[in-house]
């Protein structure tokens, strides 16, 4: 490996980490841990063909990347002999201030620290990561790169809210919008696969993983997004309510006595899904639905509409699109979300190939549909060892 990069990918609930050459973007070595904080979390190690996994109980993201550097050592490949150049963050919000990677320093990290009541899910746990890693590589280049980045394009008509001024100029109330990394990857590969270049191209992606969201992308740039001044607005998610009415809070906190935190807890943990059907992962609702389960058909109807109404308003915003892709763990993987998803299209220019859906694409619309829908699977690591080669060649 020419550049080598580890890429901490710190979520909510999970670790997902691989080894990366920042020039080829190959990836020699990858990993999860899943269920961080609970009883039992399992961690999965691939390098090349061998995979490994196992049990543990990994308290906290602190014990998570400890667990992962010893990985690399129990597989004979320990990381102080792999001639790292940096280890690169996934850092959800970087606010106002941070639209570019950044090499992290003490002022950084305090930066990256006052934004956690932002993503309260998110920035705490890549804050984790960062500290640890510094700990562990005292002398190595730790890199930033932020979800929120790549829609520091998006123009003030999608990124404003209509609220008092001073909300806007002294609190930074704004939309940011997230997953960046991945809305950038997957926008210049759809037009890779049309065969032309991403300034050529209107494209709309829809990564839909535990957090989900949806992008307009013109020529290459954010326009808007469905997330906003966190990752709690538009789509239904895992955990979360995408979407509601703000005046909910308040009947709620008036008709309960809930606090401001609970109702956030409850907005962000205890939504979705999880409150529709009572499952979280959609394998599982899938499966329920399929067996007759009332709430499990009309959670994921519910989920599907959402995205459909987004990616007919983004068709709207972009005065027509070139592509949709479908990203990320349910993008990638569920054709009945996709196909849920792009019902009603026809009219707006959707002609969705039945059977190539059902193989996973990667093109699933008929040949003359006039938008292309596709399926790209993501590369948010790829993505990140790349900014971050080139902000350390610089
Ligand atoms: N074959 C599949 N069918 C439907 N959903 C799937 C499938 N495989 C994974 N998923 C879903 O993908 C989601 C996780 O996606 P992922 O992009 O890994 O999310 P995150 O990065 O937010 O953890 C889970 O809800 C999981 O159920
Ligand atoms: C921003 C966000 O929602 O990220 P994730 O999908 O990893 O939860
Ligand atoms: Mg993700």
């Amino acid at each position: 490996m020419s550049a080598p990069v580890l890429v901490v990918n710190s979520g909510s609930s999970s670790i997902k980490y691989q080894l990366v050459d920042g020039e080829t973007l190959q990836a020699s070595t990858s990993g999860l841990i899943e269920r961080v904080g609970q009883s039992e979390s399992i961690l999965t190690h691939r390098h090349g063909d061998e995979r490994t996994e196992r049990t543990a109980h990994i308290a906290d993201h602190a014990a998570g990347l400890e667990a992962v550097v010893a990985a690399f050592e129990e597989h004979g490949t320990p990381l102080a002999d792999a001639g790292l150049i940096a280890v690169a963050h996934r850092v959800v919000h970087g606010g106002e201030r941070f639209v570019q990677p950044v090499v992290v320093d003490d002022e950084v990290e305090a930066a990256i620290d006052r934004l956690s009541s932002l993503a309260p899910l998110h920035n705490p746990a890549n804050l984790e990561g960062i500290r640890v890693a510094r700990k562990l590589f005292p002398r190595l280049p730790q890199v930033a790169v932020f979800d929120t980045a790549f829609h520091a394009t998006v123009p003030e008509r999608a990124h404003l809210y209509a609220v008092p001024a001073s909300w806007r100029e002294d609190h930074g109330v704004r939309r940011y919008g997230f997953h960046g990394t991945s809305h950038a990857y997957v926008s210049r590969k759809a037009a890779e696969m049309l065969g032309r270049h991403p300034k050529e191209v209107n494209v709309i992606v829809a990564h839909l993983g535990n957090g989900a969201s949806v992008t307009a992308v013109e020529r290459g740039r954010s326009i808007d997004t469905s997330m906003g001044l966190t990752p709690l607005e538009g789509l239904v998610m895992g955990t979360r309510s995408g979407d509601i009415d703000p005046a909910i809070v308040f009947h709620m906190h008036r008709s309960t006595g809930a606090s401001f935190a609970d109702l956030d807890d409850a907005l962000n943990k205890e939504s979705g899904m999880l409150a529709l059907a009572g499952q979280i992962d959609m394998r599982v609702v899938e499966a329920a639905a399929e067996g007759g389960d009332r709430a499990a058909q009309i959670a994921l109807e519910i989920y599907c509409y959402r995205i459909r109404k987004y990616i007919g308003a983004y068709i709207a915003a972009l005065g027509g699109a070139d592509a949709i892709a479908f990203t990320a763990g349910i993008g990638e993987n569920s054709a009945e979300v996709r196909a849920g998803a792009l019902g009603s299209l026809t009219a707006l220019g959707v002609r969705l190939d039945e059977a190539a859906n059902a193989a996973g694409g990667p093109v699933i619309s008929t040949p003359g549909s006039p938008i292309t829908v596709m399926v790209v699977p993501t590369n948010e690591e790829g993505e990140i060892a790349a900014q971050t080669t080139a902000l350390l060649r610089n």
